[in-house]
């Protein structure tokens, strides 16, 4: 059974919004949220400087960017995006394993010259808002978990550190990649909450039980009339 630090420690809160909000948001968590996500939304209006901002309040941040370019530019973006102190940084598995050793140099740099702690980066697999149908929309036609294993095994042998993926896969890309690797999963919904663009879900309880390391959780907690109280239910339910 998880203590509440530990179910907290799970729980990654995406502020997809304006700074105010997110440092409202942090403000109305704060004891409670350990980790916030800061995405395109977020970082395109603002950026660095809002990571500066939720770190300074003693926060984690997942800097979610899904970086994805050739290997040159991706070196360069992900040792820049490395030295805002971000913990967890996202690259596209899609762009291979030249791309993503290009990523690793690029967060060994950043490391060095902060003298800090590598961020860890996370390969995007399949987006949680992709269906079947959606993936053969772009050529795609193997079934998802194995477009998903394929992405999950390929970034694992290049040198990222963890894959995000949806609950759905959580279970085999664990036995696939082992104990040790970070499993970060969205397209996680409280039962009763709407899936608005996620397509393949699931709750909070059932992400962890199939083997997520983290939750990425946005507008169920950032929508709701009660962050605060969003955020305990779901730690709640991990806990029971
Ligand atoms: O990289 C991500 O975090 C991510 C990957 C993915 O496949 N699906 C996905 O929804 N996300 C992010 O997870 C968050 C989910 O937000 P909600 O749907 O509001 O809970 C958003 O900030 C997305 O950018």
């Amino acid at each position: 059974m998880l203590s509440y630090e530990e179910a907290s420690d799970k729980v990654i809160v995406a502020l997809d919004c304006d700074r105010a909000r997110a440092l409202e948001l942090a403000e109305l968590l704060s004891g409670r949220a350990r980790w916030v996500k800061v995405g395109m939304t977020l970082f395109y209006a603002e950026g660095p400087v809002v990571v500066d901002d939720l770190r300074a309040r003693g926060l984690s941040v997942f800097l979610d960017l899904k970086i994805y370019d050739i290997p040159f530019q991706v070196q360069g973006a992900v040792r820049a995006a490395s030295l805002t102190g971000a913990d967890l940084l996202s690259i596209h598995g899609l762009g291979a394993s030249a791309m993503i050793r290009a990523a690793r140099a690029g967060a060994e740099e950043a490391a060095f010259e902060r003298d800090g702690a590598r961020t860890r980066l996370l390969a995007i697999s399949v987006l949680t808002s992709m269906g079947a149908r959606a993936l053969a929309e772009v050529g795609i036609f193997d079934p998802l978990p194995r477009e998903v294993s394929r992405l999950a095994a390929l970034s694992h042998s290049a040198g990222a550190d963890g894959l995000v993926c949806s609950p759905q896969e959580a279970a085999r890309m664990r036995s696939l990649l082992g104990p040790e690797a970070l499993i970060v999963c969205p397209g996680v919904r409280p039962a009763g909450s709407a899936f608005a663009d996620q397509r393949r879900v699931a709750t909070p309880s059932q992400a962890l039980a199939a083997g997520a390391s983290q939750l990425v959780v946005g507008r169920p907690i950032a929508g709701a009339a009660d962050p605060a109280g969003a955020f305990d239910a779901i730690c709640a339910e991990l806990m029971a």
